[in-house]
């Protein structure tokens, strides 16, 4: 471990809302050495939440919203979009002097530096693989977030997948496309699976091949430089197998359906605001 994540260990983060999101993304940076579970201070108002973070990520502590804040260096808004409102209010004169990290879709940074009574800010729009250190991540700065703010978020992103700083207003297609993106995946590797199961196959082998086939095809890209339709073209034979799967795809309108898949999640995390 370096010196310098060494020191960011030391930070104390309090996070409010222990969801899905903030299992991932602070499952992921505890994994991965960002912070120490004995520096994370957790808020969520039910027991069976606070059993689920003893039992998973041993050493949390626990404490009310205003305690926590007053502990903490950096507090982490994960609850959902109309509940920031409430939390924020509620520890009211204990915002000041603190590193605001929000990971909610849709609430702009006007709103959260309104309501912290300053604009050291960062907005995140991360997505649930940073718990297997494989999220997309980006995030955008508030007027008051120092270099170092900035830098101290990105380093916590990029330890559980890659980051990118964005200007605020490109926040709503981030979260079309990475943010709610693992779910189309998901359904993706479903159908696949699906497939192979109408084919005849046996349902475990399908999905290990349906998930693997996913994970190779976007490790493809990433890693060959290619362009998709490139590697897609390599695939598909004349004549062949493959070409006659993808005029099917083409004529059901997947490309369309993924495009408005995107569009209609940047479309609510606008009406969010
Ligand atoms: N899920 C995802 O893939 C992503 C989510 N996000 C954003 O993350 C945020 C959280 O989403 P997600 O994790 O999915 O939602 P969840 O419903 O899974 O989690 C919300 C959490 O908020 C807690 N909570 C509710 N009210 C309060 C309160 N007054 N004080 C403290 N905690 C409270 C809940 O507590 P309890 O468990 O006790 O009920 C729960 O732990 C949202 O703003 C969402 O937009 C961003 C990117 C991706
Ligand atoms: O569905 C949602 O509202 C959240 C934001 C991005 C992913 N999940």
């Amino acid at each position: 471990m370096t010196e310098q994540t060494l020191e960011k260990t030391q930070f104390k983060w309090a996070i409010v809302g222990g969801g899905q999101m903030a299992r991932a993304l602070v499952g992921g940076m505890i994994k991965a050495g960002v912070v120490s579970a004995s520096n994370v201070i957790l808020v969520v108002p039910s027991e069976s939440t606070r059993r689920w973070w003893d039992e998973n990520q041993p050493g949390v502590q626990h404490a009310d919203l205003e305690e926590a804040v007053q502990q903490a260096d950096i507090v982490m808004l994960a609850v959902k979009p109309w509940v920031i409102p409430v939390v924020m209010n509620q520890a009211g004169p204990f915002w000041s002097g603190k590193l605001v990290v929000s990971i909610a879709a849709g609430v702009p940074l006007s709103k959260l530096c309104d309501l912290a009574g300053h604009g050291r800010v960062v907005r995140v729009m991360p997505n649930t693989p940073c718990l297997v250190g494989s999220g997309a991540s980006a995030f955008c700065g508030g007027d008051e977030a120092t270099d170092e703010d900035r830098t101290l978020v990105a380093s916590a992103l990029e330890a559980v997948g890659i980051a990118a700083e964005i200007d605020e207003v490109q926040m709503d297609a981030v979260t079309g496309l990475s943010g709610s993106g693992p779910a189309y995946i998901y359904i993706l590797i479903e159908a696949l699976a699906d497939g192979g199961v109408a084919a005849g196959l046996p349902r475990d082998l399908a999905m290990k091949l349906a998930t693997q086939t996913v994970i190779g095809a976007g490790e493809m890209v990433q890693k060959s430089g290619m362009h998709p339709g490139q590697l897609k073209d390599a695939v598909a034979s004349p004549g062949g197998t493959t070409i006659a799967a993808l005029q099917t795809l083409e004529q059901n309108g997947v490309r369309a359906a993924m495009i408005a898949a995107v569009k209609a999640s940047a479309a609510r995390s606008k009406e969010l605001a």
